[in-house]
């Protein structure tokens, strides 16, 4: 971090040595002089005009007034991942700086994990695990089932990028595949994976014996699915989220599950993240949690850096920025 001639990068992420992937850091030093937030934090003086990108690699950063005041040459927040519903888009466009996200990285292996999800839950595979390895082999069960995929219908809510790949995979498994979204994709895009648009969510809702969600997390979908939406699920259903854990009414969810409104859960997002340790949702058997892993295979973090630093490179050069968030 020694080459001051460098653009500043004030990077905000996880815990660890630099917060990052370790084996990104002499990509990122090849064009940025890194300044870790508690390096920032500590000597806000020595860095506050040298910084002219935020790099956000997890968490919820408080970019807030405060801080962009404290940065007056900072162009643009680039943040790893698709959401960006932990930025206050109108205010840092008020500041004159950009945001940029890595969309197109993460919706194959975001759409992969919505499908595993599925299928292991649809299938128990996590208590036949528990089964399969017990001490106990007389709790071997010849009558213990799942649901079978094939031909089920699977409700994506949500037909962005993620919510398409989904369904592509889903045609797949032979499902009957029903979507709702704010717009309704073209048509020939619907018959290319064999879609049915449901303009009402609880059509959708009624008829869908897997519910995905893969939604964008803004003030319109928070909380979209809570008691009165777990209601109208067939009682075999199962509810998969792999959007944003404020999509879902989590104490009413918690009840649904107990008391069998719906079937089971399968959740990539939670509220919040990670849950206490005492949460209900980690003692229900008809839960399968996984840590937000959503883009977190090797080539997808890859890719989400490299864009990142595009998006940050193009930026400083004043072009065209890779991937824009632009306001609504
Ligand atoms: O949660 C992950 C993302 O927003 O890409």
């Amino acid at each position: 971090m020694s080459d001051m001639e460098m653009p500043g990068v004030l990077v905000s992420a996880f815990e660890g040595p630099h917060g990052i992937c370790e084996d990104h850091v002499g990509d990122l030093q090849k064009h940025f002089n890194l300044i870790t937030m508690k390096e920032f934090l500590e000597n806000k003086t020595q860095f506050n005009r040298k910084i002219q990108a935020i790099y956000i690699w997890g968490g919820k950063p408080d970019i807030n007034r405060e801080l962009l005041l404290s940065l007056p040459s900072l162009k643009i927040v680039a943040s790893a991942g698709v959401g960006v519903d932990h930025l206050d888009l109108p205010l840092i466009a008020s500041f004159g700086v950009k945001v940029a996200n890595t969309p197109h990285a993460v919706s194959s292996p975001t759409a992969d994990l919505g499908m595993a999800l599925l299928l292991v839950s649809a299938r128990r595979v996590l208590e036949g695990y528990q089964m399969a390895i017990s001490p106990a082999t007389e709790n071997f069960c010849v009558n213990w089932m799942g649901h079978e995929v094939t031909g089920a219908t699977l409700g994506v809510i949500g037909m962005g990028a993620i919510g398409y790949k989904i369904a592509q995979r889903a045609r797949a498994f032979e499902m009957k595949i029903l979507y709702h979204n704010r717009s309704r994709r073209k048509l020939e895009e619907e018959e290319a994976v064999g879609a049915t648009y449901c303009e009402k969510l609880d059509d959708l809702l009624r008829q869908s014996d897997f519910v995905m969600l893969a939604v964008n997390l803004t003030p319109q979908t928070q909380m979209m699915i809570g008691r009165r939406e777990l209601g109208l699920m067939k009682p075999t259903a199962i509810l998969i989220n792999i959007g944003r854990g404020l999509l879902v009414d989590q104490d009413a969810l918690v009840e649904a599950l107990q008391t069998g409104i719906i079937n089971a859960a399968a959740l990539d997002v939670t509220h919040p993240e990670p849950l206490p340790r005492d949460h209900p949702l980690l003692k229900l058997k008809n839960v399968i949690l996984t840590p937000h892993i959503g883009s977190a295979t090797h080539q997808a973090r890859r890719q989400m850096m490299q864009n990142l630093v595009e998006s940050i490179l193009a930026s400083l050069s004043g072009l065209p920025v890779p991937n824009e968030v632009l306001l609504k």
